[in-house]
């Protein structure tokens, strides 16, 4: 019985073909696309820098986890092993846990949550469930913490509603065209690589790492933005482009501005 640390043990195999261009990686391209996340990492903490030194466990975590995501997801694609499936899967899962809990705001908190500090112990608990849930069937993992996506979506239509920011709604329209672009890369991989395979062409998923953290570049300033808005009352989050508007391709990010005290 083969281990669970051996070469294309997991459950799941992409698109690319096994070992085509070395000997020791088994889907190359997908495994050095992962190096959108180790410019992800620290582009988000260098250009939220002002946010970081007034809140920065939060975005220091996040970014963090983000490397880990990066490096867990290139020892998968490396190996195609079964504990690379599931740390690529956890470490994902663990993010998305870790970013709930600091940015999640708390309007939305369910009613028997009063404090920040529950809010912690409800996502800590869920977490640890679906980390012991993610064993049971491996290959459903991908779909379920893709669906969070949705949930994020929900939550940006709900805040925009509210926020009179042009540029606001820009940034959130991006972050969902490079989001869109992403899972229907990822969900083509999956579904249509006999297509991809006939023209030699299996590339969505290492296109889907490329797009993800585009989107993610997009969405962790909204976020900021808004935690700034709901959390820190004593600055007025400010929109930036990098290196400047009038750029085509622009980085967004978030400065914080003393409104003027009242006289
Ligand atoms: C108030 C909440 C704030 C949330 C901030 C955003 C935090 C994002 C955290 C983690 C997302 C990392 C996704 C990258 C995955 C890279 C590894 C990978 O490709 N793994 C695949 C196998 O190689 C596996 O099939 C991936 C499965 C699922 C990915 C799930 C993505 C989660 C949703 C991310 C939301 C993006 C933001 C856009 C929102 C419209
Ligand atoms: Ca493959
Ligand atoms: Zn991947």
């Amino acid at each position: 019985m083969p281990s669970i640390f051996s070469y294309q043990s997991a459950e799941v195999d992409w698109c690319e073909s096994n070992f085509a261009r070395s000997a020791v990686i088994a889907e190359y391209y997908n495994t050095i696309s992962n190096v959108s996340f180790f410019v992800l990492s620290p582009a988000l903490l260098y250009l939220n820098r002002q946010y970081c030194q007034k809140k920065a466990v939060p975005l220091y975590f996040v970014s963090g986890l983000l490397l880990l995501v990066g490096v867990f997801s290139m020892y998968f694609h490396m190996t195609l092993s079964y504990v690379g499936q599931l740390l690529d899967e956890l470490s994902i899962l663990w993010t998305l846990a870790v970013a709930y809990s600091f940015w999640y705001p708390q309007a939305y908190f369910p009613k028997c949550i009063k404090t920040r500090r529950h809010f912690f112990w409800l996502t800590g608990i869920t977490t640890v469930i679906s980390t012991l849930m993610s064993f049971v069937k491996p290959t459903l993992n991908a779909y379920a913490l893709n669906c969070i996506a949705f949930h994020l979506l929900y939550m940006t239509w709900k805040e925009l509603k509210k926020c009179n920011d042009k540029r606001v709604h820009r940034m959130a329209a991006v972050m969902v065209m490079w989001w869109a672009l992403a899972i229907t890369s990822w969900i083509s991989d999956r579904w249509l690589c006999w297509l991809w395979q006939a023209i030699n062409f299996p590339y969505f998923h290492s296109f889907w790492h490329v797009l993800i953290a585009m989107s993610l570049l997009y969405c962790c300033p909204l976020v900021i933005y808004f935690d700034v808005s709901y959390e820190m009352p004593s600055f007025k989050p400010k929109l930036e482009y990098w290196p400047s508007d009038s750029w085509p391709v622009v980085v967004p990010y978030v400065t914080l501005e003393e409104p003027h005290k009242q006289c």
